[in-house]
């Protein structure tokens, strides 16, 4: 049984993004839970990213409103974290994690513990893994406790066992700090074992809204998750062979 969950509310209403007059996302409705894990698929070009730059303020929408609630009555803190690490190479790990941020520096050491990096605080980045910059990443956003955090592709340029790490720690953190989440990711499996629901993009709006109520922790190999896995991938093929421009 999932706790009640605290994180920001999203309601979208109308929203559109339109770049040279060609409309990348058109008239998208969605309300999203305080709390939950939400993923988005769509094919390349489908306007995954656009719509968490969007979300996260970084992007003006060109029609609709992004609604977000907070716990309190200020605006919640939204992060975003990229496929890229975008660590600045001359700081150590822990003053990257601190980014931006005065203080803090025993909260910044307890979150490098957390995501099994307690020993390298004072590393290069140069000296990181790929999986171990990603963490770092993590870290970073989560210093800042934020209502809902986006995610962009973070897990895309990692090899597939570290990949399953990270999915394992980010839905492990997930589970301890209630808190909402959006990712977007290509990987079809990736989705539907972290996900409360699963929304695929296409055509710029939302094509496919499936909520995943299987339990955690018997996801992967689960007879109704190969299925769903299977259905999805036919469904994200199946554009590419008519629009071979945006594969
Ligand atoms: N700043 C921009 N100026 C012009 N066109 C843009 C801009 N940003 C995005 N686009 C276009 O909008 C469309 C959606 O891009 P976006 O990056 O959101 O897609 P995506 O679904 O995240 O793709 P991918 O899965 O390949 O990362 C693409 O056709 C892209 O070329």
């Amino acid at each position: 049984m999932t706790p009640a969950r605290a994180g920001a509310r999203l309601a979208l209403e109308g929203l559109g993004r339109q770049y040279d007059g060609r409309w990348v996302l058109e008239n998208l409705d969605l309300d999203v839970e305080a709390g939950s894990f939400v993923s988005f698929l769509g094919p390349s070009g489908a306007g995954k990213s656009t719509l968490l730059r969007i979300i996260a303020g970084l992007e003006k929408p060109s029609a609709g409103t992004v609604g977000l609630q907070g716990e309190g009555p200020q605006p919640p803190m939204v992060r975003m974290m990229f496929q890229e690490d975008r660590m600045l190479p001359w700081r150590s790990v822990e003053d990257n994690v601190l980014l931006g941020v005065k203080g803090r520096r025993d909260e910044a050491r307890a979150l490098l513990e957390a995501v099994g990096l307690g020993d390298r605080g004072g590393a290069w980045p140069a000296e990181l893994s790929g999986g171990q910059k990603q963490r770092v990443a993590l870290a970073r956003a989560l210093l800042h406790h934020p209502e809902l955090l986006l995610l962009d592709e973070p897990f895309g340029a990692l090899d597939a066992i570290t990949r399953i790490a990270m999915q394992q720690l980010l839905e492990r953190l997930w589970l301890e700090q209630p808190r909402t989440v959006l990712l977007v990711t290509h990987d079809v499996e990736e989705a539907l074992v972290l996900s409360d629901r699963v929304l695929v993009l296409a055509d710029g709006a939302v094509g496919r809204d499936l909520r995943i109520d299987l339990p955690r922790g018997e996801r992967r190999g689960h007879p109704r998750l190969v299925a769903w896995k299977e259905e999805l991938l036919q469904g994200l093929l199946a554009p590419h062979s008519s629009a071979p421009a945006d594969v």
